[in-house]
């Protein structure tokens, strides 16, 4: 069976758009050689060049199934926009008592590892992702997560949304983790065990997030936390197809992936998207969750779908996907979610729609 340097070897003859290859071109991530099965990312600067890189993706598929290699994974990413900052907010983790944040050192290297590596205690992990930002991916993973533990379940919640960590204040989170030698110990609140990369930088920091230093700091979270005994980890991953996805599949035995999308198309074909590249990675759907799925007016009762209706649900019987829940728009959503007092711990119509979809998620095993 070929071996990882002769997959390199023949990278190194895929030309891409400038004249060198794949490997000299230093495009070439997370690469992992096991059995029949290989798989990468092609990290591209932009999405032109991820557009122009698809013969080259091509070419390499093409040589290492000529290589025996019967499954080939390789995905395309592309930076959205410019390489985004992260900038510790205030009243994040800038909290009572706050001391130096624990060491987690940013732009470390992932530490080179077989394959994915089980979290003792935790028996599954689920990621939460959405092909677009803004949907409510976070506010669901909040939720979700509070209705879990209502429901008995121990869940811990891991913020890797790099680009907008917004668990601390959704949970109303206000310690700071502490470490204790190597170890990091995390949050608690609402009964959820929380870490997030938002609480390890230091206010007012900024920081370029590069692919290997996101793998690094992703692979500390996942092994250096202290998460304990969970039922279920809930990973609130970054909008979109990037790196933090990539490497969350790579590094952990993630159970399975909850995709949530608003019924727009907009938000549908991004989704779809996401579908696709979890379906690249071998993580399996768990399904589907429409948010903002129907506004009920407080006044008249009146019900407006104002992102559109069932498109979701649509998409998701189109994929042979459950369709887990729906959760209304609801203007207490947003306040509690603003306020740290999400609305799953509170009584009503919503904290049951999050209720439902918690005891989806336990009935069928994953938490
Ligand atoms: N069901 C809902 N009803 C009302 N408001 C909602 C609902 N879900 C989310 N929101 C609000 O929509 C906004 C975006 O939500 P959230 O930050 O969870 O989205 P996201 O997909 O995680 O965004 P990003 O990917 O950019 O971090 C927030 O202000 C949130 O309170």
């Amino acid at each position: 069976m070929a071996t990882r340097d002769d997959v390199i070897r023949e990278l190194a003859e895929v030309p891409v758009p400038g004249g060198r290859n794949l490997v000299d071109a230093d495009l070439v991530r997370a690469l992992q050689v096991g059995g029949d099965e290989v798989r990468f990312v092609i990290e591209a600067p932009d999405a032109a060049l991820a557009r122009a890189l698809e013969p080259a993706r091509a070419e390499a598929e093409r040589r290492l199934r000529a290589l025996g290699f019967a499954r080939v994974g390789i995905v395309t990413t592309a930076q959205a926009g410019p390489a985004p900052r992260v900038t510790a907010r205030s009243g994040e983790g800038a909290a009572k008592g706050a001391g130096a944040p624990p060491a987690l050192k940013l732009g470390r290297h992932p530490v080179p590892q077989a394959g994915p590596q089980a979290i003792p205690g935790v028996r599954h992990i689920v990621a939460i992702g959405s092909g677009k930002g803004g949907v409510g991916k976070s506010t669901l993973t909040t939720n979700l997560a509070v209705a879990l533990a209502r429901a008995g379940r121990r869940v811990g919640v891991l913020d890797a949304d790099i680009y907008g960590p917004s668990q601390p204040r959704m949970l109303g989170a206000t310690d700071r983790p502490r470490s204790e030698g190597e170890r990091i110990i995390p949050v608690q609140a609402h009964g959820v065990t929380m870490m997030s990369l938002g609480l390890m930088m230091k206010e007012g920091e900024a920081v370029v997030w590069r692919g290997p230093m996101l793998m690094g700091a992703l692979q500390q979270m996942l092994n250096q936390v202290e998460w304990g005994e969970l039922d279920v980890l809930l990973v609130d991953l970054p909008p979109g197809t990037g790196d933090v996805q990539l490497s969350l599949c790579q590094k952990a035995p993630v159970s399975g992936a909850i995709i949530v999308s608003t019924p727009q198309d907009v938000a549908l074909i991004d989704a779809r998207r996401a579908i696709d590249m979890f379906d690249k990675l071998g993580t399996p759907i768990l399904g589907l969750v429409e948010n903002m799925s129907v506004y009920v007016c407080p006044n008249c009762g009146h019900e407006a779908h104002l992102f559109g209706h069932g498109g979701v649900s649509a998409e998701a019987a189109a994929r042979g996907l459950p369709l887990l829940g729906e959760i209304p728009l609801d203007l207490s959503v947003r306040l509690g979610g603003d306020a740290g007092q999400p609305v799953a711990a509170s009584e009503g119509p919503v904290a049951d729609a999050y209720a439902r979809l918690a005891g989806r998620l336990i009935g069928d095993g994953m938490a």
